[in-house]
């Protein structure tokens, strides 16, 4: 990185007075969804107020949808999620587990891309701190002229990938000199995911003293009026079960694909998670896993929802063993999806 600062050499094109500029580098943004601060009250309220008011992700008209946002769901959910959150804390580190994911991946794609000195790595949350702006300013501070901006879903959906470049866009509306903006596209059907995922449940499995009868494959749903709407998210998710069937050589009944966390009244995408792994227990299922290949790290949709609530759902309905197998996170495996998505986009910069 070079710097140019007042009391340069005569020689210099610059005037004495000129401010410090740096300049030369190439950033790296991680973005996830994003997490409360705390597990409190104040801290969820505030959290899901700054999701639930995104337009991305709640696409009802303001008009309907603010008096039923502020008037019932932050006076009561923030409490049960909270509660929710307690349970799945990462308690160690003060934080959850997507934030602890999150930031371990940023400084592993450090290390991974070492050989890169032009590049800096920094990661952002979409919701709640650190936030996208905050992060873009700290990367043009240290020189970037260029951002790879990576929202870090495998599958697009408005709901989420949009909504991170949305933001960063925005930020940059406020800039006189705006940096070079990549966004990374989706990846959920390239080799490298799909072999990760393919070999994280093998081992998973390879692991247990029985065999499961089905694995589902469990993906965050959208409103069904969203994928009408032309969102391709379904679509990616189900290419991307496809290309895992084809690659550990299984059929349809071994590895069944369903979407989890609905929210509101709404139709959702079906099939269902939950009343999916409560008909299956139903009908004599014994043995289940299930798996997030949507989630690049653990949080409370997996580690909440499906290793603690679907579990109980099965176990309830007759089912015997339940496993959940854990997202990618930080692992080797996981780690070179994320740096093989990050070098493809890098090409041309570094
Ligand atoms: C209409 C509401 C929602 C849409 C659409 C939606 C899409 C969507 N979300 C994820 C990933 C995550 N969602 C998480 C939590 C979460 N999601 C919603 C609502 C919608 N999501 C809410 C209200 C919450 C908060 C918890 C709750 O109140 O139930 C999380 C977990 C965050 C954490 O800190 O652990 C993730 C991750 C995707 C991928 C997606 C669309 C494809
Ligand atoms: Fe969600
Ligand atoms: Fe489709």
């Amino acid at each position: 990185m070079a710097e140019i600062t007042p009391g340069n050499p005569a020689s210099s094109p610059l005037p004495k007075d000129h401010p410090p500029v740096q300049f030369g580098k190439v950033g790296v943004l991680l973005v996830n969804l994003g997490t409360p601060d705390g597990t409190d009250y104040k801290s969820m309220r505030r959290y899901l107020a700054e999701f639930l008011s995104d337009r991305r992700v709640i696409e009802v008209p303001r008009a309907i949808w603010y008096p039923l946002l502020h008037g019932i769901i932050l006076n009561r959910r923030p409490q049960k999620v909270g509660k929710a959150y307690e349970e799945i804390w990462n308690h160690e580190a003060g934080e959850s587990w997507l934030r602890t994911y999150t930031r371990n991946q940023s400084d592993k794609m450090a290390g991974l891309l070492s050989d890169l000195p032009n590049v800096v790595v920094d990661w952002a949350m979409r919701y709640g701190t650190p936030t996208i702006g905050s992060r873009i300013e700290a990367l043009l501070k240290q020189g970037c002229e260029k951002i790879v901006l990576f929202p870090l879903y495998p599958q697009y959906a408005a709901a989420t990938t949009a909504t991170v470049n949305d933001h960063a866009f925005r930020k940059l509306m406020e800039m006189r000199w705006q940096p070079a903006l990549r966004t990374v596209p989706p990846y959920h059907d390239d080799p490298v995911y799909i072999d990760a995922l393919a070999r994280l449940i093998e081992t998973h499995l390879a692991s247990l003293d029985w065999e499961p009868e089905m694995v589902i494959a469990s993906f965050h749903g959208i409103p069904l009026s969203y994928f009408q709407k032309g969102d391709p998210y379904h679509c990616q998710c189900q290419k991307t079960a496809r290309l895992l069937r084809e690659r550990l050589g299984w059929s349809k009944d071994k590895l069944m694909l369903c979407f989890q966390s609905r929210f509101g009244r709404e139709e959702w995408l079906q099939p269902y998670t939950d009343k999916t792994v409560e008909a299956l227990a139903r009908q004599g299922m014994k043995r289940l896993a299930i798996f997030n290949p949507g989630f690049v790290s653990d949080c409370l949709e997996t580690l909440e929802e499906i290793a603690g609530e679907a579990g109980e759902i099965f176990t309830h309905n007759g089912g015997e063993k339940f496993t959940h197998i854990p997202c990618l996170n930080d692992t080797e495996d996981g780690m070179r999806v994320l740096e093989t998505v990050v070098r493809r986009e890098l090409q041309g910069w570094v």
